[in-house]
C-alpha cells in the first residue's frame, strides 16, 4: 500500500528552557503540508526480512533509518514479527527542519498497523512515535495542524481552518537538530534581524532556534530579511532547526513567484519549492 508521508513546519516554537533529561521544554505549532514523500509498505508474510529501499542515497538504509526505528518499535510492541518491504519515494530534503525522518517513522506505524489490522489504538501509536523522535506523534494525528508541548511529543489537534500558499527555501547545507538546541541557551540575537514575533490570523509566529542558528548560518537571516521586504510576503521564519526558511503568501501565484525569486536570489545551489499548509 502506498502512504502520503508529509511534511510540516513549525509556524512558532518557543523554548521554555533545558530539562534535565537534556531536552529542552518547548510550545510549538506543527502544521502538515501538501509537499510529502510517498512510503510504499508491503507485509509479505512469514518471515523476518525487512526490506528498506530509497530513493535518496544519502539517507542510510541501516537500523538508523527512522522508518526502520517505526517498524521495529511496532513489532515489539505487538510481539508480531512478519516479513516487510518498504521503499522511500523522497521528496522532503534531509536536515531541513521539515521533519521528514520524522514522518516516515509515523508513516510505517500507522501503515504497519494498518496492514497488520489495527492491532494497536491510536494513543498506543502516539505514545510509540514519541519513543522515537519528538516530532513524530503530530505526523500520527492526522490532523491540518497539532500544538507540540513537554519536548514536543504531547501534541493536541487543533483547529486550522486555513490552507496557506507558502515557498520553501533551503540552501544547500543542513542544520543538526541537537546542534541548534545545545547552542540556544548562550546563543545572541544579531543586530538588524526581526526575531519579534509576527502577529497572523493564525497565532504569533516565531522560532526561538532562530537566534543560536542565525549567529553560525548567516545565510538564513539574510534570506529572511529579504523575504519580509517582498510585497507579497506576509510572515517569515525559520522551522524547527532549520535549515529551511518558509514564507507565507496570500495566493498560490505570488507563491510561485516569490519561488521564482527566491531562485535567483539564492542560486542553484538552493532547494526552492511552493506548497501550501494542510494534507
Ligand atoms: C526542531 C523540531 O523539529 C521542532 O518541531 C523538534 O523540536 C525536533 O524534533 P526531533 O527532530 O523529533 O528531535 P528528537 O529526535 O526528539 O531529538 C533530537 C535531539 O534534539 C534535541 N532536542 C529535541 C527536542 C527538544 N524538545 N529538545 C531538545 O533538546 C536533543 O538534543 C535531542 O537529542
Ligand atoms: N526516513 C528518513 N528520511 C530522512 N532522513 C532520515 C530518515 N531516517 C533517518 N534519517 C536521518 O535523519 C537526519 C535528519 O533528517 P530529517 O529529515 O528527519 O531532519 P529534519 O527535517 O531536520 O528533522 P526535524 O525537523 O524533525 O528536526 C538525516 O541526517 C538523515 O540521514
Amino acid at each position: 500500500m502506498t502512504f502520503h508521508s508529509p511534511a510540516k513546519i513549525n509556524l512558532w516554537l518557543r523554548i521554555l528552557g533545558k530539562r534535565p533529561d537534556g531536552f529542552h521544554e518547548v510550545q510549538t505549532r506543527l502544521c502538515r503540508l501538501a509537499l510529502g514523500d510517498t512510503v510504499e509498505i508491503e507485509m509479505r508474510g512469514a518471515g523476518t526480512d525487512v526490506s528498506l529501499s530509497c530513493s535518496d542515497p544519502t539517507v542510510p538504509l541501516d537500523e538508523s533509518n527512522l522508518a526502520m526505528k517505526a517498524l521495529r518499535a511496532f513489532e515489539k510492541c505487538t510481539g508480531k514479527q512478519s516479513s516487510w518491504r518498504i521503499h522511500l519515494e523522497k521528496k522532503i530534503p534531509a536536515g531541513a527542519g521539515l521533519g521528514g525522518g520524522s514522518s516516515n517513522a509515523a508513516t510505517v506505524l500507522k501503515g504497519a498497523n494498518e496492514l497488520a489490522g489495527r492491532p494497536l489504538s491510536l494513543e498506543k501509536l502516539i505514545e510509540l512515535g514519541g519513543q522515537i523522535g519528538s516530532d513524530v506523534p503530530c505526523f500520527i494525528l492526522d490532523q491540518p495542524a497539532a500544538d507540540g508541548a513537554g519536548r514536543g511529543e504531547q501534541v493536541t489537534p487543533v483547529d486550522f481552518p486555513w490552507q496557506l500558499p507558502l515557498v520553501l527555501i533551503k540552501p544547500p547545507f543542513p542544520i543538526p537538530t541537537p546542534w541548534a538546541y545545545k547552542r540556544w541557551a548562550e546563543s545572541k540575537e544579531l543586530p538588524g534581524v526581526l526575531y519579534a514575533p509576527q502577529i497572523c490570523p493564525w497565532g504569533a509566529m516565531s522560532n526561538d532556534l532562530e537566534r543560536p542558528v542565525y549567529e553560525k548560518y548567516v545565510l538564513l537571516p539574510t534570506l529572511k530579511t529579504w523575504l519580509l521586504e517582498q510585497p507579497e510576503v506576509h510572515a517569515a521564519l525559520m522551522s524547527g532547526s532549520g535549515s529551511t526558511m518558509f514564507a507565507i503568501t496570500e495566493t498560490h501565484a505570488q507563491a510561485a513567484e516569490i519561488a521564482a525569486k527566491a531562485r535567483e536570489f539564492c542560486g542553484e545551489t538552493a532547494w526552492v519549492q511552493a506548497t501550501q499548509t494542510g494534507a
